[in-house]
């Protein structure tokens, strides 16, 4: 049965980073999505919008939709403090199978737990079974067109406080056009675009930040 992609960037990961230097795992999928396959992780320059965006935050609890290879949980929880934690979920279970040997070879996986499912199931599961007060930060990266009634599950839930970050990829390219007119036209929330472009392609993309009032 011939390899996925997913599974070509695991095994180049696997054989090509340094074991437990999270940094090295973040080059190396970069390198590899660069020069041999395109994939969908959030990449080198919307990584770098993230970074400063999460350091700002200094969450103790983070949410991430979309797991995907792991490559932007990797990138959080190497920034991460030493109690803090990143739940992280994924939809599709043979990206979370990869995710989670690429977040133990990077060694973050004592701040990562991913969970599989849909959002719309594991969402309302947080408080009770995985002990969430309340988030401090959130990365939206998954199914463009649950990035709304998602928003809106999270402060239905109460999972959402004064001050809540939630970051949002592929603002334009996918795009999610139906989030942008809810966020910004959501008196709760103050939103900031990030200009950036598509990961590894010279095509335009952007970020999209919105601070909950509360
Ligand atoms: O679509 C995207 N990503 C989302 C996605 C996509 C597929 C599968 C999953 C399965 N994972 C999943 C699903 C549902 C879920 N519910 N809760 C968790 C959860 C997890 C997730 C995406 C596309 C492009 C892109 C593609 C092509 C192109 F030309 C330009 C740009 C660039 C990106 O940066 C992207 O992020
Ligand atoms: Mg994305």
């Amino acid at each position: 049965m011939d390899q996925s992609k997913e599974q070509r960037i695991l095994n180049f990961v696997l054989q090509n980073a340094v074991r437990g230097d999270p940094q090295s795992v973040v080059d190396t999928i970069d390198k590899y999505c660069s020069q041999k396959e395109w994939a969908m992780n959030v990449g080198d320059e919307k990584g770098l919008i993230l970074d400063k965006i999460l350091e700002e935050a200094k969450p103790s609890t983070s949410l991430e939709l979309g797991t995907y290879c792991g490559y932007s949980a990797v990138r959080m929880a190497r920034l991460l403090k030493p109690s803090a934690r990143l739940l992280t979920i994924e939809f599709n279970p043979k990206f979370a199978a990869i995710a989670k040997q690429i977040i133990e070879f990077a060694g973050v996986q004592e701040k990562v737990k991913i969970l599989e499912g849909p959002s719309e199931e594991i969402i309302p599961q947080l408080k009770k079974k995985h002990e969430v007060d309340t988030l401090d930060f959130v990365f939206l990266d998954h199914w463009k067109e649950r990035y709304t009634p998602d928003t809106i599950l999270l402060q239905e839930c109460g999972l959402l406080r004064k001050g809540t970050v939630i970051l949002a990829d592929n603002i334009i390219c996918p795009g999610a056009p139906e989030f942008i007119n809810y966020i910004r036209n959501n008196s709760h929330f103050v939103c900031t675009n990030y200009p950036s472009h598509l990961e590894y392609m010279k095509v335009k993309d952007a970020m999209e930040k919105a601070v909950f009032l509360g």
